[in-house]
This record gives C-alpha cells, structure tokens and sequence, in this order.
C-alpha cells in the first residue's frame, strides 16, 4: 500500500465544467441582510403562536415576498469563494445547506483554516433541534460531514464523502456555542482519511471519521 503523506494542493476551476463562480466579497451587503432577516423568520415560524389572523396575513406577505424574488434564478451549482482567514480561499455552493453564504437555512458554519485543519464556532437555534433543546443527529452528521468535506478540499483537492461514521458522546445542546475542528488524518492515492469534533463547554459531544475520495479532474 502506498501511503502519500504529502497532499497535493489542486482547486479545478468550476467555470471549466459550466459552473458559475461568484466572489465572496462580491455578494451584496443587501443580499447577506435579507438572508439573515429570513434565517431569523424560519425561526419565528416555527415556534410562533401567533393568533390565526397574522398567520394568514404573514403567509400572503410571504408568498409576495417569494413572487417579486423568484424571477431571477441563479444556476443550481452556482460556486462562491470564501476566505478562510489566512490568505486561502476555498470554493463551495453558494446554497450549501451547512455554509452556504445565500441559504437562509445554513447555520452559518464558517469554517477558518487552523495549523492542523479547521475550526468554527456555531450556536444553533431550534431550526436544528431532534431530541427537546438538543441538536438533531443528522444535523451533527451535517456539520461534521462539512467540516472533513472541507478541510479534505483545502488540505488536497474536492472530493466526495464515500463513508462517514459518528459516534456520539453526549448530546449536543442548543443555544450554546459550538466549537467544530476537522483534520486530515492521511491520504492514499485519491482515498483521503479525515476526522473531525464537536465540543460544547470544552467537552467533546460527537466525532465524526470519514473517507473522501477526490474528484478526478479530467485533462
Ligand atoms: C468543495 C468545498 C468544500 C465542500 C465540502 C462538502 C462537504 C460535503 C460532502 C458531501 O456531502 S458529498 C455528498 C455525499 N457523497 C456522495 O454523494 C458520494 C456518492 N458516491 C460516489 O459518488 C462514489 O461512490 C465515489 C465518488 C465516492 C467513489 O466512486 P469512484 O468510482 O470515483 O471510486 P471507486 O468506487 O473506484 O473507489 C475508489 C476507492 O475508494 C474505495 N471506496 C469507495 N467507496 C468506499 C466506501 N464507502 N468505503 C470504503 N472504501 C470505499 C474503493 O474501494 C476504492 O479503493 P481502491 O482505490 O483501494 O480500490
């Protein structure tokens, strides 16, 4: 077996394959203001007990809201460029449903490249609750499925998850910050073998190790 411990840095670039490519920084403040506002109304509506009245008044706004939005599209696949901090920048969808800059959705996982691979802070809300003021499983696997997705991109080049395994310590409480880091453990030919943990109050809740295999680029 042949084990290469020296990963090789190579970002293809997705206008090669069709895939629009936005600048970070170029998104419009307006654009980052209204998906914050929307974040935060997918949070009031899921917990509102408001009278039967401003529901309905609330879903005609909505609806309008979402007709004067949806006449201008843009490409599913569109990518965006992010910094990470430390002068590198790494590509991604920019609807990603974990960090992706233009999904209200997205918890806002920013992910900055560390000495040994990457770290975010998060604290999530109940959009991602499972269990009563716990984060939901699957979004643990989310997240840390994001993070080894990442650092195994920047660290070599893209890949896909072929096999992710989590072990949960503890639950994973809401409304507490988060502190999420990611490594890559070593690489074999494409197969790249990462790690990652989420800890609350110091404490490690979950860890995840996966295998991503990167893409081949064609010539
Ligand atoms: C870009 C910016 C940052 C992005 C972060 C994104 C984070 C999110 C990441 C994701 O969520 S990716 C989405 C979820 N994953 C998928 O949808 C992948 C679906 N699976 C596939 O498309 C293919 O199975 C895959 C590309 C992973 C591999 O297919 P290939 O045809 O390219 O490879 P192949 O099957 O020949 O396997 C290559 C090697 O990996 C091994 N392998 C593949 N799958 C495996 C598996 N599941 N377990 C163990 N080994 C596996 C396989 O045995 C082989 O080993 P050897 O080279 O030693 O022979």
């Amino acid at each position: 077996m042949t084990v290469n411990t020296q990963p090789t840095t190579e970002t293809p670039d997705p206008r090669a394959f069709g895939l629009p490519l936005v600048e970070g920084g170029s998104l419009p403040a307006e654009l980052h203001s209204l998906v914050s506002s929307v974040h935060d109304l997918i949070d009031a509506v899921g917990n509102t007990r408001a009278d039967t009245e401003t529901l309905a008044e609330a879903a005609a706004t909505v609806r309008g809201l979402t007709d004067r939005l949806d006449v201008d599209r843009r490409q599913v696949g569109t990518m965006v460029t992010r910094d990470l901090g430390d002068g590198t920048t790494e590509i991604g969808t920019i609807t990603n449903i974990v960090a992706g800059d233009t999904n209200p959705a997205a918890p806002r996982l920013a992910l900055m490249r560390t000495p040994e691979g990457m770290r975010a802070e998060v604290t999530l809300n109940t959009i991602y609750q499972g269990p009563p003021g716990l984060v939901h499983g699957g979004w643990i696997a989310a997240m840390l499925d994001q993070a080894v997705g990442s650092v195994s991109s920047v660290e070599t080049s893209p890949g896909l998850t072929a096999r992710l395994e989590i072990d949960y310590r503890r639950p994973t409480p809401l409304f507490t910050p988060l502190e999420i880091t990611s490594w890559v453990e070593r690489t074999e030919g494409r197969k790249v073998y990462v790690a990652g943990r989420i800890r609350a109050h110091g404490q490690v809740t979950a860890e995840g190790k996966a295998l991503m295999i990167r893409v081949e680029v064609p010539e």
